[in-house]
């Protein structure tokens, strides 16, 4: 299904609901620029570093698309645990995990909550921008804390630059693109306005921070496109 959920004047602030939860794989695909590439990076960088018997989390799984691409190149047993507190994409998680027959848990529970088990891997694509600023970074040493030694937390954010001549040239950048998708000016109005204070975005350079503040030994960039980055943190 096509996404044209901000075809028509928005009523509330964004929200995991079922309205996107319907027409979520379409937005992504749309809304995030290399979003299979960004997938394609995480899952490699998430298999390497996966042990046998492992544990690998995915916080914010939505519709759980990385873990089921993770398990179909899985060579070594491991357990695959995604996390999201939308029931409406969770719903969506289950059934496509049963449709192709997917060992992968799948839970109701708050990223900021959870009492996370030793992993080999995280994963929190494009979620921690949800994640208000006050306790983000309290959630990135959780996940500090939870990693095995030799541990990487792979994370893709939306990002700014702090140059305002430049940032200003990426949004365009980046509308540009969403108009390429199909995508209205109206649409992308409504949408920036539904996501004011909603999707608070960090700098490049404020997310590796935050990493290494978290406790992380190194972080980096592995891919990124105008204002939309992928990262990897290890332990
Ligand atoms: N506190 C929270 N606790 C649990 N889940 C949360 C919380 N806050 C937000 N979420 C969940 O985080 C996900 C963010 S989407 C991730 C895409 C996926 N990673 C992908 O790569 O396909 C990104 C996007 O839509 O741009 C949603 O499913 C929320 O319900
Ligand atoms: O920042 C935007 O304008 C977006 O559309 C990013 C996005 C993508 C998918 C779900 C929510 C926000």
């Amino acid at each position: 299904m096509n996404d044209k959920v901000f075809a028509k004047p928005i009523k509330k602030q964004f929200e995991f609901d079922e309205e996107v939860a319907a027409v979520f794989d379409d937005m992504l695909e749309r809304s995030v620029p290399f979003y299979k590439e960004s997938q394609k990076i995480t899952e490699f960088f998430a298999l390497k570093n996966l042990n046998e018997n492992g544990r690998v989390y995915d916080l914010g799984c939505s519709t759980a698309s990385t873990l089921l691409n993770i398990h179909r190149k899985l060579s070594t047993n491991a357990e695959l645990i995604g996390l999201d507190n939308s029931e409406a994409m969770l719903q969506r998680a289950r059934q496509k995990c049963e449709a192709y027959g997917a060992d992968i848990e799948v839970c109701n529970a708050d990223i900021l909550e959870y009492d996370y088990k030793e992993a080999d891997v995280f994963i929190s694509n494009y979620t921690l921008q949800f994640i208000r600023p006050l306790v983000r970074e309290e959630l990135v040493k959780k996940i500090a804390a939870a990693l095995q030694k030799e541990g990487a937390f792979i994370f893709s954010e939306k990002v700014i630059s702090h140059h305002p001549k430049l940032n200003k040239e990426l949004i365009e950048c980046y509308y540009d693109f969403k108009k390429e998708q199909g995508y209205s000016e109206y649409e992308i109005m409504q949408k920036r306005e539904a996501l004011e204070n909603v999707l608070v975005p960090y700098s490049e350079e404020e997310n590796i921070k935050m990493a290494l503040n978290a406790g992380f030994s190194h972080c980096e960039v592995l891919l990124r496109w105008a204002n939309f980055a992928t990262f990897i943190a290890l332990k």
